[in-house]
Formats: structure tokens, C-alpha cells, sequence
């Protein structure tokens, strides 16, 4: 005879916060620090990477040390190939080596790579302690700081081990983006380009207009100030205004996966050659051709995407060395496949996407019709 008992955990937890916007903010984080905003901290870890280090997270430790907050900093490897359960190990056992309890506040500075990987650390860590995002990339400060996805590489495909996990508050410093590679600007504008396409037709033309006055023709930097403050807000209302309606992903949130379910099998296929924002890049070229196919999208919408990604320096032809086959193979390790089907979102013309009869706005795709799109598919 067995016994069911029922555990009451209706959780009512609130989640919220904010993202700050502007130049040089270590003085509001402080600020907030002193304020309170993260209660019961005795000490704060900054995680970064080898090259943001000196250039923001030396500077951020020092501020916090002379205003009285007890912190270290820890790195790793500049680089995507060190978001791995290997790099976090590796910082877990130097934070436990340097006595940090759950006691603790994790401060992620730099890039996506380093949001992911010091967010899925402070998920986990203890249980569980908070975490800030100072983001020092424009894909970091569109994408990647907000939103609370985070996790780590393995070597079948990016982020497939990881956690939810909210930051208390976000940090998007533009005077960063000044110190940043051109190429890694134009991998921040791919997410930004595919903000536009799912969520914002006036914000797609804006850049279409305004590209120019961020990256010139030779694809250098430019970063009119304007511009660049315009870019920040569009990206993060567009980000936060779906993950506040589907913050686990059931369902709307896919719609921030265009151009993904190629895209993320592209960056593992290149061997990490290709940045993430460059293969999303080309996966939004992918999903354009099915999408044209199956008509939702005119072939002159599919050109004006094609010809903003090409304006923003970005790739919009497949890599020779990515065999179509194998590319199909490795689209089945994307998180949106169910009943071992591989789904795909897609545009509705611009600005907008499809939702399907059943409600959901993802659809599983054949085979057969996803090797037909990757056939037309330039390469080089
Ligand atoms: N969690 C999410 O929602 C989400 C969204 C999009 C992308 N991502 C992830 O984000 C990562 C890509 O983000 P990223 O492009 O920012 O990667 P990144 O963190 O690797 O940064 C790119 C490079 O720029 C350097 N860098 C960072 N800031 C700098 C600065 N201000 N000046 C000079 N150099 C600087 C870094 O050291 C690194 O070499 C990928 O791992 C991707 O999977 C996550
Ligand atoms: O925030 C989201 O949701 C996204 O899908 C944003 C993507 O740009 C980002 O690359 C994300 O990490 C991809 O998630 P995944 O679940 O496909 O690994
Ligand atoms: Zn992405």
C-alpha cells in the first residue's frame, strides 16, 4: 500500500531588473553596490578573460577595492573555445581555493562568452548566488548579458549544458565598444540585424539607413554615438520584451533563436573559425531561403536581409567545407528538435514571425526541404 504526499511549491519569485545603458558605468555599479542592490555580499569575484582584463576588469577591481568591497578577479583564455565545463571547473575550484561561500556575488565582465560561461558558474556555485553583467561587446550588450541563458560548449555542439539564471542587473558600457576588433563589432550586429527581423520593421530600416554611421564600407569602425546608443535600447527592448513573456523558452521565447538552427551547427562545423554572430549570419540566409520557399518571405525581403548582412561585413555565403549532410546531421543537437524532428523559426515578411495553426513559432522541417534550401545556398 503506498502513500502520495503533494510539496506545496507554488514559487512567486521575482526576477526583475535592470539594464543600464551609457558610457563608463563602473561608478553606477558601485553605486548600486553601496545601495544595496545585491544584499549580504562579503565578497564579489570578477570573472573575465584574459584579453578584457586589463582593459576593464583591472580597472573595475581596483575601483571596487578602494571603495571598501572585499573582491578578486579571476580569467581564462580570451576566446570561445574556452566556454567549457573545463574553464568553469577550473574557476570553481580557484573561487573555493579563495574561501567564496554563498556568501558570494559573481561579476561577469566582458563578452558573451564570458556572460555565458560566469552566469552558468554562478547558477551552480553554492547553489546558486547572484551575478552582474558588465557588458563589453555590442553582441554581449544586444544579446548575450540579457535574458538569463546561460552555459557552455561541449564538443558536440555550443551550449548544451546550462542553466537559466537572471542577473541582478545589467551593465552596457558603448565607451567599450571603442576598444573592440571590427570583426567582433560586425558579429554583435548579425543578433542585432535578426532583432530587427523578428521584432521591428522601423528598426530594420533604421538599419538600413544608419549602418554606415557604425561600420564604414571597408568594415572599420565607426560608432557614432547616436547611433550606437539607438542600437543598445532597440536590441534590449526588442530582447527583454519576449523573455519577459517566455523566460524558459516554451514556446514565444524560440522566436530569439532566427536563424540558430543553422547557425549554431555552422560555428561548430567551422571548427569555432567562424565568431557566432558571423554563423548566425549565414543561418539567417538559410532560414530566408526556406522561408521564400515556403512563402513566407518575398524574394525581395530575403534580398533586402542579404544585402544588410553584406552592408554590416558579414558572411552570407556557406563554408566549402561544410558538407551539407553533415550540416543537416548536426541541426538534430539544436534545443528546438522534438520527437527527433528538426523545427526552424521563421520570418513573417520583416519585423515579424510566423506562428504556426497549432500556436507554437517553430515548425519541424524535412530533411529533404532543408537540403533543397542548403543547395541554393553560395558558397565559399
Ligand atoms: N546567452 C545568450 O543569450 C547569448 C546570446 C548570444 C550569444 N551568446 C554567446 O555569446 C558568445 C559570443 O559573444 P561575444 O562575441 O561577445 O564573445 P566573447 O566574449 O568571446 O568576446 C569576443 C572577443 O572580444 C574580446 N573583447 C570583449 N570585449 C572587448 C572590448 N571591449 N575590447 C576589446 N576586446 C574585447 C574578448 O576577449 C573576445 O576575444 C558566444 O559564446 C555565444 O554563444 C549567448
Ligand atoms: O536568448 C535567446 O533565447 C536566444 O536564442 C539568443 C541567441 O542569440 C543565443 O545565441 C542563445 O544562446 C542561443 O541559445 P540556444 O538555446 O540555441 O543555445
Ligand atoms: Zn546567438
Amino acid at each position: 500500500m503506498s502513500r502520495t504526499f503533494q510539496v506545496m511549491l507554488k514559487k512567486v519569485v521575482d526576477d526583475s531588473y535592470a539594464i543600464e545603458i551609457g558610457e563608463l558605468l563602473f561608478d553606477s555599479l558601485i553605486a548600486d553596490l553601496q545601495q544595496g542592490l545585491v544584499p549580504n555580499v562579503s565578497k564579489y569575484a570578477i570573472i573575465t578573460d584574459s584579453t578584457v582584463e586589463p582593459l576593464y576588469g583591472r580597472p573595475l577591481l581596483e575601483r571596487l577595492r578602494q571603495n571598501g568591497f572585499a573582491a578578486e578577479l579571476f580569467s581564462f583564455p580570451a576566446g570561445e573555445a574556452s566556454k567549457t565545463r573545463e574553464t568553469k571547473a577550473l574557476l570553481e575550484d580557484q573561487l573555493l581555493s579563495r574561501a567564496y561561500g554563498r556568501d558570494s556575488c559573481i561579476i561577469a565582465v566582458g563578452g558573451g562568452a564570458v556572460t555565458d560561461l560566469a552566469g552558468f558558474l554562478a547558477g551552480t556555485f553554492g547553489r546558486g548566488v547572484p551575478s552582474l553583467n558588465y557588458a563589453t561587446t555590442l553582441l554581449a550588450a544586444a544579446d548575450a548579458s540579457v535574458g538569463g541563458k546561460t552555459g557552455v560548449n561541449t564538443p558536440v555542439a555550443t551550449n548544451l549544458i546550462g542553466l537559466f539564471h537572471q542577473p541582478r542587473k545589467v551593465y552596457i558600457d558603448l565607451a567599450a565598444w571603442r576598444t573592440l576588433p571590427a570583426r567582433e563589432f560586425r558579429s554583435g550586429l548579425a543578433e542585432t540585424i535578426r532583432h530587427a527581423c523578428l521584432g521591428d520593421a522601423d528598426f530594420f530600416s533604421y538599419l538600413e539607413e544608419n549602418m554606415g554611421k557604425v561600420i564604414s564600407d571597408r568594415g572599420q569602425l565607426v560608432l557614432d554615438a547616436g547611433v550606437c546608443e539607438h542600437i543598445a535600447l532597440a536590441n534590449c527592448r526588442i530582447k527583454y520584451e519576449v523573455v519577459e513573456q517566455d523566460e524558459r523558452e516554451s514556446n514565444l521565447r524560440q522566436i530569439l533563436n532566427l536563424g540558430h538552427t543553422a547557425g549554431r551547427a555552422i560555428e561548430a562545423l567551422s571548427g569555432y573559425t567562424l565568431l557566432h554572430g558571423e554563423a548566425v549570419a549565414i543561418g539567417l540566409v538559410v532560414q530566408a531561403k526556406l522561408g521564400v520557399k515556403r512563402g513566407y518571405m518575398t524574394e525581395d525581403q530575403a534580398e533586402r536581409l542579404i544585402a544588410l548582412l553584406k552592408k554590416a561585413g558579414l558572411p552570407t555565403e556557406m563554408p566549402a567545407s561544410i558538407p551539407n549532410r553533415q550540416l543537416v546531421d548536426k541541426m538534430y543537437t539544436d534545443k528546438k528538435v522534438r520527437s527527433g524532428r528538426i523545427r526552424f523559426v521563421f520570418q513573417d515578411g520583416i519585423g515579424a514571425m510566423k506562428r504556426f495553426a497549432d500556436g507554437s513559432y517553430s515548425i519541424p522541417v524535412e530533411e529533404a526541404d532543408i537540403l533543397a534550401a542548403l543547395e541554393e545556398m553560395p558558397r565559399v
